[in-house]
Formats: C-alpha cells, sequence, structure tokens
C-alpha cells in the first residue's frame, strides 16, 4: 500500500453530476506528482481529496496513511501544505506579506493574536529569500503582482514544513519570465530529496518543472493514465485526454505538446 496517497475505486457526486467516476491513484514518499487534463476533467476535485477537505461518495481515500472519514482532518491538514486560487481568495489584501505566510503555523489566513516565536519569523523570511521575494516582506498582499502572490502563497505552503505539498495551477496568470522562474524555484524544490511528496495541478505540459517523476491524466472524471511520466505523457494519452491530435516533445527535463501536423 503507498504510505502518502492512496485513491480506491474513488467516485463524488453532486447532484446528478459524476464528478470523479472509479478513480484509483497511489502516491508514495519521494514522489512528485503531477495532474493533467482538460477543463473540467476533476483535477481540483482530486487535490482536495488529497488536502482531506472532500471526501468521496464511494470508494475510499487515505492520505498520510489516514483514512477520509476515519480521522481528524483538522489534525492531518496541519501536515499538508495547499496552495490554490480558492485559498489565495481568502487571504485579506491588507495582509502584510510575511503574516500571510506566518499565519499558515495555525492555519489561519488572517492575523489575529496568535504569537510567533523568532525561529518561525525567520523561517517565513528564509522561505520568502528561497521564492525571490524577500523584498515584499512589509508589502500588503493585495498590492502584488500576480506572480508574486504565487510565490507567497507557495512559500506559505511550505512554512509548516508539510509532508504533502499540493499545488493547483501554480503558473496559471503567470507571464513567461514568471513562469520559467517559478518553474526553476519548484524544480530545485523537485530535485532536492529533502522536499516532500509534490502534487502540482495543471493544463499545461509545458509547465512541468524538471524533477517531476510521475503524472496522473484525467478525463471526464476518469483516469486516462497514471504512472512515471514518460508512459502517461504519451501522445496516445494525451491526444485522448484532450481531444486532439497531438506531438509531444521532452527537451532538457521539460516537456511540450502541440497539435500534430501543424505547420510552424
Ligand atoms: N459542487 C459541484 N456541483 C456540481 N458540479 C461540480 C461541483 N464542483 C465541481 N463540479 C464540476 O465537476 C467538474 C470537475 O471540476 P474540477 O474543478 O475538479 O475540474 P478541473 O479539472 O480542475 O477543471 P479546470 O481545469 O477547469 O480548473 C466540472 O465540470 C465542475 O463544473
Amino acid at each position: 500500500m503507498s504510505d502518502v496517497l492512496e485513491l480506491a475505486d474513488v467516485t463524488l457526486r453532486r447532484g446528478s453530476k459524476t464528478i470523479l467516476d472509479g478513480v484509483g491513484w497511489s502516491v508514495s514518499d519521494g514522489e512528485r506528482w503531477v495532474v493533467l487534463g482538460p477543463n473540467g476533467a476533476g483535477k481540483t476535485t482530486v487535490l482536495q481529496m488529497a488536502a482531506g477537505r472532500l471526501f468521496p461518495s464511494e470508494g475510499t481515500v487515505r492520505v498520510l496513511g489516514d483514512r477520509l472519514g476515519a480521522v481528524d482532518t483538522s489534525e492531518l491538514r496541519t501536515r499538508i501544505g495547499l496552495a490554490s486560487a480558492a485559498l489565495a481568495d481568502r487571504i485579506p489584501g491588507h495582509e502584510r506579506v510575511l503574516d500571510v505566510v506566518l499565519t499558515a503555523s495555525y492555519g489561519v489566513t488572517g492575523r489575529w493574536r496568535e504569537s510567533y516565536d523568532d525561529y518561525d519569523t525567520s523561517r517565513a523570511r528564509d522561505l520568502l529569500a528561497a521564492f525571490g521575494v524577500e523584498q515584499l516582506t512589509d508589502r500588503n498582499f493585495g498590492s502584488l503582482s500576480e506572480g508574486e502572490r504565487k510565490r507567497v502563497q507557495i512559500a506559505r505552503a511550505l512554512m509548516t514544513d508539510p509532508e504533502l505539498l499540493l499545488l493547483d495551477e501554480p503558473a496559471a496568470g503567470l507571464d513567461l519570465g514568471g513562469r520559467e522562474e517559478l518553474m526553476a524555484a519548484l524544480g530545485e524544490i523537485a530535485t532536492d530529496r529533502r522536499s516532500p511528496v509534490i502534487v502540482l495541478v495543471t493544463h499545461h505540459v509545458e509547465e512541468i518543472p524538471a524533477g517531476f517523476t510521475h503524472g496522473l491524466l484525467l478525463r471526464d472524471g476518469r483516469v486516462e493514465a497514471t504512472g512515471p511520466l514518460e508512459e502517461v505523457l504519451t501522445p496516445q494519452h494525451l491526444s485522448r485526454a484532450f481531444g486532439l491530435d497531438l506531438e509531444v516533445e521532452r527537451h532538457r527535463g521539460r516537456w511540450s505538446a502541440r497539435a500534430a501536423g501543424r505547420a510552424g
């Protein structure tokens, strides 16, 4: 059995809609996963389950050894770092960047009366520096660019030294330079053996940082392919998942895909 994440025959229904349909997925220690698929495939839903924030209608989900439904998820969530647009929306615009990172220790998104020691503060500063945004420490979160916010969110997700790091579309909304800088920073984390297990959601194979090892490809709430990246990111699997004929290339650890047989 996998020690980090295990979804066994997971189905999720909302009203008459089946959002996930018989999903099986295992993640083991040391792996770096990308969850890929077209709009509406169920990527964010799977990530929310991995975060212990959504429960299946059928099947079982185990996160860090605990079965959802049989465990206090508030304790479980402290062992998981999550960066997502939904979480970012809950961060008050006037919150100081340093506090955005610090408050992860208490699992809250606005500073109130919690107390932090020097270790917490210096860890938060180090994480901001690791993502190249230490100069923003005293700025308001609401005044940052999209790229700056993304980096602050990932620093926040790492604040509690999580065993599992979940990133929902970290490169969405970034310009080319911002994307490449983020890819480099994530690539460094991914290749560092001390890093937690990472699961990253994206629509684009170009947004898979170097060092990622495995892929879960979803289509219409079902698993199209799962396993080592080179077995999952084949033209056949990607073409089926995205519903068009695709060519796939890998160059110096990074992937790209485009419609097959087109000029350019
Ligand atoms: N509470 C809900 N009730 C009904 N349908 C829902 C609910 N939550 C999600 N869905 C639907 O489930 C499907 C999967 O949603 P999800 O956000 O997981 O997809 P995704 O792969 O992350 O999509 P995107 O790439 O567009 O972000 C979508 O069709 C979405 O509209």
